[in-house]
């Protein structure tokens, strides 16, 4: 049985819909910007807090866990420069208390949500995991840090691990039953397209005097559902001894600028956007593009789906008609 904590969240939920086909899953999260309704009803569920050891304890006790995914984690950069003990707190103290829990139970293996927030503004273009870490948040830094302590605890402890930096997640579940739904939304695509069903009045591009071919900044979008399928692949590496402790890029190799994304957005939409440029967003680096060559030839995942298929499904789970209800 494969423990998923944070499954109720974005990204976990989707994973969770991919892994029941194969494993056993039971999901802790304590909904506090997860959603009940998206855990797939295959998947048990148990409302607790990955704080609280008791709550943890009693997962490890019920049920026969072999491996660990983690995705529980506050992710917004800007609250992190303002907040840094809620940070702190819940991404690292409280992952150390999931780590302790584990050895105590004799659970050895373990797949962690990191981020490309880890290598803060980097001097290449493009982002290999050779490329120096400088997280330039307390986000960033909470999840190095774990990167650190897990690479410890392989040493000493002999954990077996795999930390998965993601570039930016976007895109639905194919079948649009699950989706982003964050609250606030602060990501670009769902926020052009929130735009584009007439929610929000205009989009704000944050800076145009960045040293890019527009002046927008570049990022690199990966679907959720490849992102799902890295963990699954990363998660067999582990179990079947191929993989013991490792780092990966997950992106699509691939950078759009921030005026690039609305006009996809347009396109797929057939919607006209009311853009107002403003000036930069505290923190944004100019580009952020991932080699995910290091995963492809180690356990061969590579990103099946472009900025077109992430926009689509984007569109057709935002368009629910019924999605304010859920
Ligand atoms: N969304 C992105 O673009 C992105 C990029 C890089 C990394 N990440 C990382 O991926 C992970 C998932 O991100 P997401 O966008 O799905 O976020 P999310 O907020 O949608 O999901 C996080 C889930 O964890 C749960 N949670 C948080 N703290 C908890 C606690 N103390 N106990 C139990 N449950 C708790 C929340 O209720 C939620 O269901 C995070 O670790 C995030 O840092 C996200
Ligand atoms: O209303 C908006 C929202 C975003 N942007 C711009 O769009 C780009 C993408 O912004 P997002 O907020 O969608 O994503 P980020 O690149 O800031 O961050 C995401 O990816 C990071 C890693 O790359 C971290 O993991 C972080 O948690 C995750 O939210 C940035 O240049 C941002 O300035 C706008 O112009 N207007």
């Amino acid at each position: 049985m494969i423990l998923v904590v944070g499954g109720a969240g974005y990204i976990g939920s989707h994973l969770v819909k991919e892994l029941v086909k194969t494993k056993e899953v039971v999901v802790l999260d304590n909904l506090s910007t997860g959603h009940r309704w998206a855990v797939d009803n295959r998947a048990a569920f148990v409302q607790g807090d990955l704080c609280s050891e008791a709550d943890l304890a009693e997962v490890f006790e019920k049920y026969p866990i072999e491996a660990v995914m983690h995705f529980a984690a506050f992710s917004l950069v800007g609250e992190s420069v303002e907040k840094p003990q809620k940070y702190y707190d819940n991404n690292v103290a409280a992952t150390l208390t999931l780590l302790r829990l584990m050895r105590k139970y004799n659970v050895n293996h373990f797949i962690f949500s990191s981020t490309a927030a880890t290598y803060g503004i980097p001097a290449v273009d493009m982002i290999t995991e050779n490329t120096a870490t400088n997280p330039i948040n307390p986000y960033g830094r909470s999840k190095l840090m774990i990167e650190h302590i897990l690479a410890d605890f392989a040493a000493s402890y002999g954990l077996k691990y795999v930390a998965l930096r993601y570039f930016n997640a976007a895109g639905a579940y194919e079948t649009a039953e699950i989706g982003e739904d964050h609250h606030p939304e602060t990501h670009l695509i769902p926020i052009v397209l929130e735009h584009l069903l007439g929610q929000r009045e205009s989009i704000s591009v944050f800076g145009t005097d960045y040293e890019t071919t527009d002046g927008t900044c570049i990022r690199d979008y990966i679907h959720v559902t490849d992102l799902a399928k890295a963990h699954i692949a990363a998660l067999q590496g582990l179990l079947n001894g191929h993989l013991n402790t490792a780092v990966y890029n997950l992106g699509n190799g691939k950078g759009y600028s921030v005026k690039e994304v609305i006009e996809t957005c347009e396109q797929i939409t057939g919607r006209p956007a009311n853009v107002v440029y403003t000036g930069r967003r505290a923190g944004d680096p100019a580009q952020l593009v991932a080699s995910s060559e290091k995963i492809f030839n180690e356990i061969g995942w590579k990103a099946e789906m472009g900025l077109q298929d992430i926009i689509s499904s984007a569109w057709k789970w935002h368009s629910r008609t019924d999605i304010q209800n859920i």
